[in-house]
């Protein structure tokens, strides 16, 4: 793990934008097409207003969320609304997305669904994540049954996973697969959880989730 640190969040955006506008160009060089997996959250939206411009061929890019509430998409906790929003405009509106959340269904019967959509997707070409104060990451969140399947070293590539701590289910890859990505960055802002990163390090996934990721991860961090 290797942990960049900015002045400000305005420079982090710039400068993470940038960084992951060259992983997926480097990935096209070599490859017909880029998955790209971001997190939802409040973090990631000014990250996206920098990134939507760049000069990338945004038609061969595979955008997924790294998890999703089991909200409708158009409701204003949706990881597909705020990627929509914030992504999804400008160059970057070529890009084709995949949603994890099928409206009418239950979480449970669109798993094999998405999956067997994702498999071409696999490993993924880049992610972003973030991380919550207690140390989850994408809907992996501590102690949450199901937890241990989905930090499983033979996890299928989804989970549902309900939080207790969250007002709706979620679907989120798993740890496997978040983890095996080939260009991976988190970001995370303000001291709080800049300590819990740390404190991360010497616990067990099932209490840091964060942790079963981390192997070649770029850390993005500001104040
Ligand atoms: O849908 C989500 O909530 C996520 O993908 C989640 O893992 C998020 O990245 C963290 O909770 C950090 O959230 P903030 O960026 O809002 O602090």
């Amino acid at each position: 793990m290797n942990i960049i640190e900015y002045a400000d969040r305005d420079m982090l955006a710039i400068d993470v934008a940038n960084q992951l506008a060259g992983d997926l160009k480097t990935h096209l060089l070599h490859h017909d097409s880029a998955s790209f997996a971001v997190a939802g959250g409040t973090t990631p939206a000014p990250i996206f207003d920098d990134l939507c411009a760049a000069d990338i061929d945004w038609k061969r890019v595979r955008l997924m969320a790294t998890d999703e509430r089991w909200v409708p998409s158009d409701s204003e906790r949706s990881n597909a609304r705020m990627i929509r929003e914030r992504l999804l405009v400008n160059r970057a509106a070529a890009a084709q997305f995949v949603p994890f959340h099928i409206p009418a269904r239950a979480p449970e019967d669109v798993l094999a669904e998405i999956e067997s959509q994702l498999q071409p997707d696999l490993p993924l070409s880049v992610i972003l994540l973030g991380m919550g104060e207690d140390m989850h990451t994408a809907s992996l969140f501590p102690g949450v049954a199901g937890l241990a399947q989905a930090l499983a070293p033979d996890a299928p590539v989804l989970a549902v996973m309900r939080p207790d701590s969250q007002p709706e289910p979620r679907v989120s890859l798993t740890a496997r697969v978040l983890d095996a990505a080939i260009a991976k960055h988190l970001v995370i802002y303000g001291n709080a959880k800049r300590e819990a990163l740390e404190r991360a390090k010497s616990l067990p996934p099932e209490e840091a989730p964060i942790q079963a990721v981390l192997s070649e991860m770029t850390v993005h961090w500001a104040p």
